[in-house]
């Protein structure tokens, strides 16, 4: 597939980076995953990956978590000292049937101590907080095996900011949701990312999405094609480059906001929905 060349659209300086992939390599069983990525996270922005399946995007933020061993390297923070990361996984596996409130869940992730000495007030408190924060105050004493999609998505994120990251990482934050809790989770972080001013990295798939929040875009298939601000970088070049088909980004009036919306057929279904 064709590559299209990095776009020399966004240079910006070390200072004003949240993080840096400086030719990035990850081989797993003998495969190529990821050859040579280099790509920047300018400070305080919503970074998009986006790319098609298995073009290394959830590869590439375990690299940034330290959950893989790669070659190259990641540069993180100003000051040497690597920032508080939040992180928000594409799925989350457990027992639906498990008989935690979401409170309690929350909690688990506060206290230092095992779940069995029982739940400080305080951290029933901090939770009730914590999901106040992400406008989930109500869920508080539901069972964490009882939410939907978009709820549990709202705990995750509750929980991904409790210790106040400066790096907030997504994968796929979206999946599973219908285009109006999209929409709304999208606003709700514009709004934590303004007021609490911490650097956003998503994974998406949808670039209506993207379009309307993302501030960065990095193009990946393996290697970055294209990297930048979305207007400039969401060209249907690139994106038939990455994805391997025609498409485009089009303008629809029946849109909130008059929004640019993707013109291929499913993001078109989806947002028709
Ligand atoms: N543990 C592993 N061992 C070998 N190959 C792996 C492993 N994990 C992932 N891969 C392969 O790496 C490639 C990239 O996977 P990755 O999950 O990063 O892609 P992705 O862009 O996030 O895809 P998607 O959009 O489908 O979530 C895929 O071909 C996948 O099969």
């Amino acid at each position: 597939m064709a590559a299209t060349s990095v776009l020399p659209l966004h240079q910006p300086g070390p200072a004003d980076l949240a993080v840096r992939f400086d030719a990035v390599t990850v081989e797993r069983g003998g495969i190529s995953i990821l050859d040579q990525v280099s790509a920047s996270v300018p400070k305080g922005s919503c970074t998009a990956i986006i790319g098609p399946n298995g073009a290394g995007k959830t590869t590439l933020l375990l690299a940034l978590l330290g959950e893989i061993s790669y070659q190259g390297r990641i540069h993180m923070g100003n000051n040497g000292a690597p920032p508080r990361i939040g992180y928000v996984p594409q799925r989350l596996s457990f027992d639906r049937g498990m008989p935690l409130t979401v409170s309690e869940f929350l909690a688990m992730g506060f206290q230092k101590k095992p779940l069995w000495f029982g739940i400080a007030k305080a951290l029933h408190q901090r939770s009730r907080e914590a999901l106040e924060l992400v406008k989930a105050g109500h869920l508080a004493s539901r069972k964490i095996g009882a939410l939907s999609g978009g709820e549990l998505q709202r705990v995750l994120l509750a929980l991904a900011l409790r210790q106040e990251p400066e790096l907030l990482v997504l994968d796929e934050p979206s999946a599973g949701v219908d285009f109006r809790g999209e929409l709304i989770f999208c606003e709700l972080l514009d709004n934590l990312r303004r007021s609490q001013g911490f650097t956003q990295l998503m994974v998406s798939h949808d670039l209506a999405t993207v379009t309307h929040h993302a501030t960065h875009v990095i193009c990946l298939n393996r290697k970055v094609a294209a990297e930048g601000p979305p207007r400039l970088t969401l060209t249907g070049d690139n994106l038939t480059a990455i994805f391997g088909m025609h498409m485009g980004l089009v303008s629809s009036r029946s849109m909130p906001d008059n929004r640019a919306v993707c013109s291929a057929p499913c993001c078109q279904e989806r947002t028709n929905a």
